[in-house]
């Protein structure tokens, strides 16, 4: 069986109803790929704080989660599994900057079908252009 790797992304809405993209860089793992900024849940911590945490480590900015799971989905790719957990936040202090992605966009709910996500999310996008 694969590892199975546990994963926290963050969904960022602005007040113009946009939504964080970010987009992972040549040397990440599932590259040149759109995602929600977050990453690996460590070992004792909550999936919460895990994405905090994270948010803070690559865009610098402090975030408010909702307190409840919007889309989890497992996928499967070539080396290993990864359970997709993903949360509704809000930015509550500073602005995301890119540090580890090549790039950040703001996108309309009905615009995230023009980017090229990497596999696990595409329940969770498919989901949103769904919402409204
Ligand atoms: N953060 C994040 N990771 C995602 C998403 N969708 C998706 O398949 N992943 C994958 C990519 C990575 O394999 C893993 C997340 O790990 P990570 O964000 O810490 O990635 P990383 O580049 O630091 O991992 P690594 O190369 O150091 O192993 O989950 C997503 O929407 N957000």
């Amino acid at each position: 069986m694969k590892k199975l790797i546990k994963v926290v992304a963050a969904i960022i809405e602005n007040d113009q109803n946009e939504i964080l993209c970010a987009l992972r860089s040549p040397v990440m793992s599932v590259p040149n790929s759109w995602e929600f900024p977050g990453g690996k849940v460590e070992k004792n911590e909550d999936i919460y704080s895990a994405l905090q945490r994270e948010i803070f480590e690559e865009l610098g900015c402090k975030i408010e989660t909702d307190h409840q799971v919007y889309n989890n989905h497992t996928h499967t790719y070539d080396i290993y599994t990864v359970n997709l957990i993903s949360i509704k936040c809000k930015i509550v202090e500073g602005a995301p900057k890119a540090s580890e992605h090549s790039k950040l966009i703001w996108l309309k709910r009905e615009n995230l079908e023009s980017l090229k996500w990497a596999p696990a999310d595409i329940p969770a996008v498919e989901q949103l252009m769904s919402e409204k």
